[in-house]
């Protein structure tokens, strides 16, 4: 039986209905690779000590289980009691057998694993990753030999090769660090997945490994529900500078799914406009997509808002988080209370980043039959003046919100310098569990402030897991709550909880 003969499975129509499914992966042996040398090619600013990045993340892992899959609990916590002193329990290792092994929070390498146990795949994806690896004969000979799926499965993505007695260790090629970003890889449209296409040679292979495990796994025998983008078929021909123009590539974090007939797209550092422009056709050819309207937000290109999900998340129907540099009201209102004379005055041109912004609404009904020559551009400079008035139209027109009812949550609180410290660490990177229930970093102090001001709880994860394990509270009376996250090393690898989630299935709201 497939997957999604099993379950009914993969469905997301917006950022915060309540969680069903997602795909993660815990951080890998590969993230104990990266060297400063390799920190601007491989996406890293620091190094990390992964032993406490993952006992954070199981944290997480802890958490999600909680809220989506509860009958794993009391094996985990009875995993953890008993291997108090290794430094991993067996439990949270994917290549291990007591694997938790769920169904409702699916692991990457864990789904590479089932895939691998079946010899002509196996085949398959080791001749795939080998050709796009550039690996010698000799190196995809001794992957061959590898038997064990599990084991096989770490390979392909650490890069890191062991012989039999675990004594010597070749890396065969380079590791995957930022697989444990799982957003970036793939986003569910309703029930279709759109496959990333990787800005950088970095995150190429992920994109590989994603391609596997959702056609032979996710989608096997629903193929027709993925969808794929490449460059153009002329673009091999284009000249070395044309082709800086016309890349294609789509990456997860900039691509939100954000209430069931419409779909955000940033064009970023990591996501094209020719891979936007992709995308709005392949979406509006395709009924079945549900789409009708794409918003495309164009944000500057700079590492510390690499995809719009590092700029804003959605928290509740009526709530945001936003980067207030990046606010039209924000910037406003900074310039009503003393009028900025030097962006007359100085040199080179200044654009403050709010200005910077440009949105682009596109408008397909359903009903209508799809013509590619047709603009589908729709005006709405009325109501939407840059990136606040977007989120406030979106709270109002798709979930109903009266416009005075909107709330809009600043990183740092909007005090200068704890709104860029604050949103370097993922202050506007949260997951939403639930409406109104969403996970972030506990090291975003400031940020807080704002979310007690406008009624949420702010929970440390090890509390709210006591209050569980109490019995002093259930998931499903979690209410506007900001859960937060053991953050010293996770936000090093520079994603948030949003980041670290693809989700898989939501409740429809
Ligand atoms: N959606 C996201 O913003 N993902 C974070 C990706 C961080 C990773 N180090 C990267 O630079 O790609």
């Amino acid at each position: 039986m497939t997957f999604m003969q099993q379950t009914s499975s993969i469905n997301v129509s917006s950022e915060i209905g309540t969680l069903k499914r997602l795909l993660i992966h815990s951080p890998d042996g590969g993230i104990g690779k990266v060297v400063p040398g390799k920190f601007k090619e491989w996406l890293y600013d620091d190094t990390v000590h992964l032993a406490q990045m993952r006992r954070e993340y199981n944290e997480y892992i802890k958490l999600l289980l909680y809220f989506l899959d509860p009958e794993k609990i009391p094996y985990i916590l009875e995993c953890e009691k008993k291997q108090v002193n290794q430094k991993q329990a067996d439990c949270f290792k994917p290549d291990n057998p007591a694997y938790f092994n769920s169904d409702k929070v699916l692991e990457t390498q864990f789904l590479l694993t089932q895939i691998l146990k079946n010899e002509a795949l196996r085949q398959r994806i080791i001749s795939g990753v080998c050709a796009w690896e550039g690996c010698s004969f000799a190196t995809e000979r001794t992957l061959q030999t590898i038997t064990d799926a599990a084991e096989l499965a770490k390979v392909l993505i650490t890069g890191v090769l062991h012989n039999k007695d675990k004594s010597i260790k070749e890396f065969v090629f380079a590791p995957v660090p930022n697989f444990i970003f799982t957003r970036d890889i793939g986003i569910t449209i309703n029930d279709h997945l759109l496959l990333s296409n990787a800005a950088t040679a970095a995150r190429e292979r992920e994109n590989l490994l994603m391609k596997f495990i959702s056609f032979y796994y996710l989608f096997e025998g629903n193929e027709d529900k993925l969808i794929e983008i490449s460059e153009s078929s002329d673009f091999f021909l284009l000249d070395e500078n044309e082709q800086k123009d016309f890349k294609t590539s789509v990456e997860g974090g900039d691509v939100m799914m954000i209430a069931p007939n419409h779909l955000l797209i940033g064009v970023s550092e990591r996501t094209t406009p020719s891979a936007a422009d992709e995308v709005i056709h392949k979406i509006f050819a395709n009924n079945k997509t549900g789409i009708e309207k794409i918003t495309v937000i164009k944000i500057p290109h700079h590492r510390a808002v690499m995809h719009i999900d590092t700029v804003f998340t959605h928290v509740r129907k009526d709530t945001w988080v936003l980067f207030g540099k990046f606010s039209e009201r924000v910037g406003q209102e900074r310039n009503d209370k003393q009028f900025a004379y030097y962006r007359y005055l100085l040199d080179k041109d200044y654009v403050p980043e709010h200005e910077s912004i440009e949105i682009f609404r596109f408008y397909k009904p359903i009903a209508e039959t799809y013509q590619p020559g047709k603009d589908y551009l729709t005006d709405i400079s009325d109501k939407v003046k840059g990136l606040e008035s977007l989120l406030r139209s979106i709270s109002i027109e798709d979930f109903g919100i009266a416009e005075s009812d909107v709330k809009i949550i600043y990183s740092g609180n909007n005090v200068f310098p704890h709104d860029e410290r604050e949103q370097w660490t993922d202050s506007c990177n949260l997951l939403a569990l639930k409406n109104g229930v969403v996970v972030g970093y506990d090291r975003n102090e400031e940020t807080f402030k704002g979310f007690m001001a406008n009624g949420f709880t702010v929970i440390k994860v090890g509390e709210l897991l006591k209050k569980f394990e109490n019995n002093e509270l259930t998931p499903a009376e979690v209410k506007d709550t900001l859960i937060v996250l053991p953050s010293a090393e996770l936000s090093r690898a520079r994603g948030g909880a949003h980041c670290m989630s693809m989700p898989l299935l939501r409740e429809k709201i």
